[in-house]
């Protein structure tokens, strides 16, 4: 079976002919170069319905018109022009040639054509491009978003750089080529909130630089390294979330040589494979599109013409996944010497003067130039140690700090003896009680303009008492501070809340289950992007990191879970009006 794919979601005019062994028979791409404004969305259109008959007819001569079984094109994302002319020329080759026709997620089709040309088979995929940033990951019939950028996209960032030093589009390459010159890192911001990113404030940052008459080459060089770095920080974040035996880097973005080395790095670092596509596969292409509409047909997708409208939001999560019947179920391996080995730090169990102890190290990153890499080390213990001690002061349970060791970013910590809140929610019959004090620690934390800024189910630890029982150190533990801040007056008071809640929502009545909660203690970790700001705005995206989370990773209990984290949260008394503020930015947001 042969397939023809259109692409042409912005400004690039593709088509590609597979065939359903995989083998590829036809792929070129036209990219219409827009003026110095950027694409005007019109013209990329205009330049769609020009190039379209060309290259069909190109493809025609390959393989002729009545070889052909099926016709698919790219539904969405995209700009709403591109899109409207790419179906219209689907629909009409459709109807011409009377063969069926199929549209497809074109983020999806980037993710397809990667595991297709490298072999990779159960991926985390980094998908970067001018209008994506997404770190994308298959369990149970769908890609979720693990990570994703909250403003613009990567490639984007990129682009409007350029644009605004005059460089020609698209400018990521004539980033990469200057950068090659650059020796001096500008200090540009360096967002990363949990799995996910954001640009805009690097982009004005790095603009900002030139106009001030920093060279074009320093700043290009200090835009990859930093904005690069945020990335692969990210995947790896995800890598240690989801434990997926490889990575997998796709999208325009992805035909840049030092991204490709990071990434490569990190992965050999994390022992995981890497795999990145030829550039001709990573930028957006005809053939992409052509495989997608195949699996997709061959599993028994079919489309009618009305189905077949424009879908400018097609967000990746949204398609349902009818083609992958198998994953194998290889994970990656953590070392044997280590009890965790999360995206930062290597976390090592030891004892310190007769006590349980975690150390936390985090440990220099070769993928991040050695300049960038020791300042983050460097403040995020701090801050991280920091943190740990203030919450206490606000009733939060956290673990307790005996030692920072600031000249080798190592933390010796409180060894909390118990199941990560993941582990909790995930095992039979999935045991939410944790998630109101989850709520109640976060809106202790914003009631005191503390901002985590990596709220995701493994920072959360549900301590049992009954584990404690056979610990050294439990004596310790019962007389310290911390112990007798758990049992403060207010703890009473979350216990009521609790209990209304559950009363209402009574999901868990296994007598069991109730019976061990009461000796269940929930503390929060992992502090090292936290910082203070009494904005609705950081309080909200706090949130929003954390329902993201939970909406990959917990995706199918997700209205229970958020909904008694949000019930947890209205211990805060401003709760209202961050919560509100979740939809403005969601909307304001590239994701939506
Ligand atoms: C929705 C769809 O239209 C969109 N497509 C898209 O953005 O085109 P794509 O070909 O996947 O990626 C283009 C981006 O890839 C960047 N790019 C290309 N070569 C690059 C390089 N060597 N280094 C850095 N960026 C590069 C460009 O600057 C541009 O931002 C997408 O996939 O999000
Ligand atoms: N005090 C502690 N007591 C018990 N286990 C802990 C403690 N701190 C961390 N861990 C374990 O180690 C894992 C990683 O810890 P942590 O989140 O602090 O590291 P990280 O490198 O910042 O992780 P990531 O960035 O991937 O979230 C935790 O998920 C938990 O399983
Ligand atoms: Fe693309």
């Amino acid at each position: 079976m042969i397939c023809l794919g259109l692409e042409g979601t912005a400004e690039k005019t593709g088509v590609g002919l597979v065939d359903s062994d995989g083998n590829v028979l036809y792929n070129k791409t036209i990219i219409y170069k827009p003026p110095v404004q950027g694409i005007n969305p019109r013209e990329a259109a205009d330049h769609h319905a020009e190039t379209f008959p060309k290259l069909i007819k190109e493809a025609f001569n390959k393989v002729p018109k009545e070889k052909i079984d099926l016709i698919s094109f790219s539904q969405g994302p995209g700009l709403g022009p591109s899109l409207r002319v790419t179906a219209t020329a689907a629909r009409a080759l459709s109807l011409s040639l009377k063969k069926p026709i199929i549209g497809v997620n074109h983020c999806i089709g980037h993710v397809e054509i990667g595991k297709l040309t490298t072999g990779a088979k159960d991926p985390l995929t980094l998908y970067v491009s001018g209008g994506n940033t997404q770190i994308l990951g298959y369990t149970c019939g769908r890609y979720r978003v693990f990570g994703e950028t909250l403003d613009i996209a990567i490639g984007n960032c990129l682009d409007q750089f350029a644009r605004n030093c005059a460089l020609p589009h698209p400018g990521g390459v004539y980033v990469e080529k200057l950068a090659k010159d650059g020796k001096k890192l500008i200090k540009l911001p360096y967002s990363v909130k949990g799995m996910d990113v954001t640009f805009s404030g690097l982009l004005t940052s790095a603009i900002k630089s030139y106009e001030k008459g920093e060279k074009l080459e320093d700043v290009c060089y200090s835009i990859q390294e930093t904005a690069f770095s945020m990335i692969t920080e990210i995947t790896e974040r995800a890598l240690a979330h989801t434990n997926k035996p490889e990575v997998m880097l796709v999208g325009g973005v992805a035909a840049n040589n030092r991204l490709r080395e990071m990434l490569n790095i990190m992965c050999k670092e994390q022992n995981v494979k890497f795999y990145v596509p030829e550039k001709q596969f990573c930028g957006d292409n005809g053939a992409m599109i052509a495989w997608l509409g195949l699996l997709m047909y061959i599993n028994g997708k079919r489309m009618s013409i009305d189905e077949t409208k424009p879908i400018p939001n097609y967000r990746s999560d949204m398609v349902e996944v009818n083609w992958i019947k198998n994953i194998p179920c290889e994970k990656r391996r953590i070392p044997e010497h280590l009890i965790g080995k999360g995206a930062e730090a290597d976390i090592k169990k030891a004892s310190y003067l007769g006590w349980d102890v975690i150390k936390k190290e985090r440990i220099a990153k070769s993928y991040r130039i050695p300049e960038l890499d020791k300042i983050i080390r460097h403040q995020r213990t701090v801050k991280e140690a920091r943190f740990l001690a203030l919450v206490k002061d606000f009733n939060i349970n956290a673990p307790c700090i005996f030692d920072i060791d600031k000249d080798n970013n190592i933390i010796t910590m409180e060894y909390i003896a118990g199941k990560l809140a993941k582990e909790e929610i995930e095992r039979d019959n999935g045991n939410l009680d944790c998630c109101y004090e989850i709520g109640a620690i976060v809106g202790k934390l914003h009631e005191n303009d503390i901002i985590h800024n990596d709220l995701t189910t493994s920072n959360f630890i549900i301590r049992r008492d009954d584990n404690v029982d056979n610990n050294n150190n439990k004596k310790h533990i019962q007389n310290s501070k911390v112990y007798s801040q758990d049992n403060s007056g207010n703890k009473n008071n979350y216990e009521n809340k609790k209990i209304n809640i559950e009363g209402k929502n009574n999901l868990n009545n296994n007598k069991s289950n109730n019976k061990n909660n009461k000796n269940n203690k929930v503390y929060i970790i992992d502090f090292g992007l936290g910082k203070f700001s009494n904005l609705v705005e950081d309080k909200a995206v706090d949130l929003i990191v954390l329902k993201k989370s939970i909406l990959s990773i917990h995706f199918d209990r997700f209205e229970e879970i958020w909904n008694r984290i949000l019930e947890g949260y209205k211990i805060y008394p401003q709760w209202k009006t961050v919560i509100n503020h979740i939809a403005d930015v969601e909307k304001r947001a590239r994701y939506l």
